[in-house]
């Protein structure tokens, strides 16, 4: 038997990467007749990719999963400016299509290639896939309503002629098919308002629109509105196969220090049920001095408990990921640490799965990345959203105003491509936002955090909606014939 042999396209990014490579593992278990090649295209800097994929190399089946790394390329703009993802994608595509061809020389008989699965910005790579006479999917790595959120911008710009940009800073709302609320411009992510980044942007959503199925990390009963209003936006068929989760935490990178956070787990199993908040803000958030010292008065002032993930950004006008500081005292307010000894920890990288799992954690404060997002839920921990760049605003308007699931403590508060920014939310703003997330357990918006837990997890059972559609992209795969 020749397995039906995929090629996965990531961006790689850990955001993006760590999910792609779960869905593949999702397909892999699902049908024994799948195989996987994920080809990791390599970003300028040091993005703890390499370290990740060597990680999983050990522990995963390299006949069913395997990973090719490709060719450093020289990428012209700069990592931060908007059109770099588009350049960085078109260097890439020469190697992106060897490396399908040698795997098709190599295959024989044993592998016979029936389609790509293609990051949500990797779209470029469906001409490749068109010229090896295979069908492309997309893995979208964010919620339903913001491939909504694509799909209804790029029709307003080609078939209304509407300049996108001019919602910049405009307090104006927007009809939105994929939400029941109207949407406030100020939550459009910075990428649509910006004139040299808008084109290729929207033009992702012009491609997505012609493949063969989308594969979305949601799940319907999270977004039955927005699941449901795709196909009248003009999606292909979507594929809700969430929560894609990476639950063995196989995250670790250099920048942990390679520590399991055995510490950490050992305070939280002295701290009582739901009385720490935890703050943690993605692979790409830090904050400068200032910000971190309004954090720390919020913290103190508040009484609650916390888990604070705090890291040092990079220098001033560099692009790169945060690191974690030797000795966070240096940002602190003096006398911060000792104060709060009995209270409060204060950490590096955050094994985040493990602590949202852990009884003692009773709020989540989040930049609202998608997987942040998604892993809250699973662990049904309410969230109080602080958002920073990317789409988070709007997923935190999602979560705010549109599913009741979380409480505000910004919503339209951003941060430019190099994470800088000279606003500061204040301690008095934080604090409000962590003593109304930590003292409404009894509210609705609780009990809605409880029920849409519960649901995600029977969303992945035998016979519950992201099972099923799991079940008919499998299906739909294998009836590729090249
Ligand atoms: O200290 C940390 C910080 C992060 N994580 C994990 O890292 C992942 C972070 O993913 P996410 O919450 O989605 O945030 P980003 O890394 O910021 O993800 C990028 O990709 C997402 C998916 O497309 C987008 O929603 C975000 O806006 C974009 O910034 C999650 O699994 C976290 O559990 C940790 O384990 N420890």
């Amino acid at each position: 038997m020749a397995y039906a042999e995929l090629v996965l396209v990531p961006t790689p990014g850990m955001g993006h990467l760590v999910s792609m490579v779960e869905m593949a593992k999702l397909l892999v278990d699902r049908d024994p007749r799948l195989s996987i090649t994920v080809l990791i295209m390599k970003l300028p800097i040091d993005s703890e990719v390499d370290s990740y994929t060597s990680s999983l190399a050990t522990s995963m089946d390299a006949t069913r999963i395997r990973f090719v790394h490709l060719p450093r390329v020289n990428s012209d703009p700069e990592i931060s400016s908007g059109t770099f993802l588009a350049h960085f994608m078109e260097s890439n595509k020469p190697h992106v299509k060897q490396a399908v061809a040698d795997l098709a020389e190599s295959a024989g008989s044993i592998r016979r290639l029936v389609g790509f699965v293609i990051d949500m910005f990797c779209t470029t790579m469906i001409e490749l896939a068109d010229e090896f006479g295979v069908p492309s999917y997309v893995f979208f790595t964010s919620s339903a309503a913001f491939l909504g959120l694509m799909l209804h911008l790029q029709s307003l710009q080609d078939e209304q002629h509407m300049d996108i940009t001019k919602f910049k800073d405009s307090d104006t709302e927007l009809d939105f098919p994929s939400f029941t609320n109207p949407l406030p411009a100020k939550v459009l992510p910075s990428v649509v308002l910006i004139k040299e980044a808008v084109q290729s942007f929207l033009e992702h959503a012009k491609r997505i629109r012609a493949v063969k199925g989308i594969i979305i990390n949601t799940f319907d009963e999270l977004e039955p509105h927005a699941v449901g209003s795709l196909a009248s936006l003009g999606a292909p068929t979507v594929y809700p196969v969430g929560p894609i989760l990476n639950l063995k935490g196989e995250t670790k990178t250099k920048a942990d220090g390679g520590g399991r956070g055995d510490d950490i787990m050992e305070w939280l199993n002295e701290q009582p049920p739901s009385s720490v908040v935890f703050l943690c803000f993605g692979s790409g958030g830090s904050f400068g001095e200032d910000q971190v010292k309004e954090i720390a008065y919020a913290l103190e002032r508040s009484g609650h408990r916390f888990l604070w993930s705090l890291r040092r950004p990079p220098p001033k006008g560099k692009f790169d990921l945060p690191r974690d500081y030797t000795d966070p005292a240096e940002v602190l307010p003096e006398g911060f640490l000792e104060r709060t000894a009995g209270v409060g920890k204060v950490i590096g990288w955050a094994p985040q799965n493990a602590v949202l799992a852990h009884p003692a954690v009773g709020g989540f404060v989040s930049h609202c990345g998608w997987n942040s997002t998604l892993e809250s839920i699973w662990f049904g921990v309410a969230v109080a959203t602080w958002p920073l760049y990317a789409e988070q605003q709007f997923n935190a308007f999602e979560l705010v105003a549109e599913l009741g699931l979380a409480v505000e403590i910004k919503m339209d508060y951003r941060r430019d491509f190099r994470m800088e920014s000279d606003f500061i939310v204040t301690a008095d703003e934080i604090e409000g936002g962590i003593k109304k997330l930590m003292e409404d357990a009894s509210s609705e918006r609780w009990k809605k955090v409880k029920d849409v837990s519960e649901k995600s997890r029977k969303a992945l059972m035998e016979g519950g909606s992201s099972h099923l559609a799991l079940g008919h992209l499998v299906e739909d795969i294998l009836n590729n014939t090249p």
